[in-house]
């Protein structure tokens, strides 16, 4: 008697042709891993001389100088060309933009295609996931995320990268997983030196990539203020439990926060001021004035907006987020920085991890920061 097998799951088939919008570093990053894969990529720029430029050069001189752009993105500032006939769409602009670019793509882009989120946050006003920004404004379509410890010129120059691709997994999607927007789009990115990884926690996804901008702040403050290697892993270590209260409170999943799009961004972001997040507040951090920071260049960093957005939402759902309120006292309510963080560490002693209740009511301990004290 012959056994049977069933048949392999079938392979999924990559997008051959995508859009990204948002011409700025990740945007142009991710366009080039995709061109680099052989596939066909439109690239918006809001900007019509910034296209023209991109495609004249080859190079996108504003945000990626001296990367050599791949054949195969064609950059457009017109957004009806730049979702003519694509198969899927990754928006890469800030987040406070995105819904104001769903409302501008709604009466162009093609029915049904998915949307990949590759930018990071909750929306300030709603405090609603940035997915369920586009569920709201765009229905009908699969929506996902592109997230992990992903900086832009790293990527673009093919240095080993890992990222996380999240869609919600639909009945259909676990009937046959090849065709799940996850699947395909893993697929189409997977190449050189980009291996992604799929994910079908979506909310853990996006509440990684949101919290550990606001962390990065926390983290560059204490560095700008002279505390070493002690104090980032600390709060590393504690923001990746608020990542995870957050997460679980929102219903996604505590382990998701340790993968890439958790504790990898974390990581990466809180280890060097390449991340304009841990810059700001290494600046700030230093006593610089926030109009002075970066030169005084308009800089996009996530985690300044978010540093309300999150910790809002965090106090709609219950959650304590002691690291993401101290950064919001500091940046938006005018609290100082030396006393806030102070204050941070004379929290009472709380139970490790928190979810184990040891009902114990410590009084404060007599914690003092003793900043100005060079290593
Ligand atoms: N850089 C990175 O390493 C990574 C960034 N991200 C995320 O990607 C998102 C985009 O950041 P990033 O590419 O780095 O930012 P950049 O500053 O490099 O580029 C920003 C882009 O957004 C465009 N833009 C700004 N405002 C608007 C607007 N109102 N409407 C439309 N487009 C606008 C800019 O256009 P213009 O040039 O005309 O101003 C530019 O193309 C952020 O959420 C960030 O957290 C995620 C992973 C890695
Ligand atoms: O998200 C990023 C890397 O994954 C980029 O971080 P910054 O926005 O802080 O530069």
């Amino acid at each position: 008697m012959s056994i049977k097998f069933p048949p392999p799951n079938p392979a999924p088939t990559p997008y051959a042709r995508l859009t990204v919008l948002g011409a700025g570093s990740w945007g142009t990053a991710l366009a080039t891993v995709l061109a680099r894969n052989g596939h066909e990529v439109r690239l918006w720029s809001r900007r019509p001389d910034h296209a023209a430029a991109i495609n004249a050069t080859g190079e996108n001189a504003d945000y990626l100088s001296g990367v050599t752009l791949p054949q195969g993105i064609t950059a457009t500032a017109d957004l009806a060309t730049a979702l003519n006939g694509t198969e899927a769409l990754l928006i890469v602009t800030p987040s406070s933009t995105l819904r104001a670019m769903c409302q501008a793509i709604a009466p162009m882009i093609p029915a049904g295609i998915p949307i990949a989120l590759a930018c990071k946050g909750v929306e300030k006003r709603t405090g609603l996931l940035l997915s369920e920004v586009v569920s709201d404004e765009l229905p009908g379509h699969p929506v996902g995320a592109v997230s992990g410890p992903t900086f832009a010129r790293e990527t673009a120059l093919d240095h080993p990268t890992a990222a996380t691709v999240a869609f919600p997994f639909s009945y259909a999607d676990r009937l046959s997983p090849e065709n799940s927007p996850a699947a395909r789009l893993a697929l189409t990115l997977s190449g050189g030196g980009f291996r992604p990884y799929v994910s079908d926690d979506l909310i853990g996804v996006e509440v990684g990539g949101a919290v550990k901008n606001v962390v990065a702040i926390a983290c560059g403050m204490m560095s700008g203020a002279g505390f070493a290697e002690n104090t980032r892993a600390a709060l590393i270590t504690r923001g990746i439990d608020e990542m995870k209260l957050l997460a679980q409170a929102l219903g996604g999943r505590r382990e998701t926060v340790t993968g890439l799009s958790g504790a990898g961004d974390l990581t990466l972001t809180c280890s060097s001021t390449t991340s304009r997040n841990m810059s700001l507040g290494h600046q700030l951090g230093q006593g610089i004035p926030r109009p002075n920071c970066f030169d005084g260049r308009n800089v996009v960093v996530e985690g300044e907006v978010n540093a309300v957005s999150v910790t809002d939402l965090a106090r709609r759902v219950g959650v304590p987020m002691p690291i993401c309120e101290t950064v919001h006292s500091v940046l938006h309510g005018g609290a100082d920085l030396q006393e806030a963080f102070s204050a941070l560490w004379a929290r009472p002693i709380e139970a490790e991890p928190f979810a184990l209740d040891l009902s114990l009511e410590h009084p404060a301990p007599q914690t003092s920061l003793h900043f100005g004290v060079r290593q």
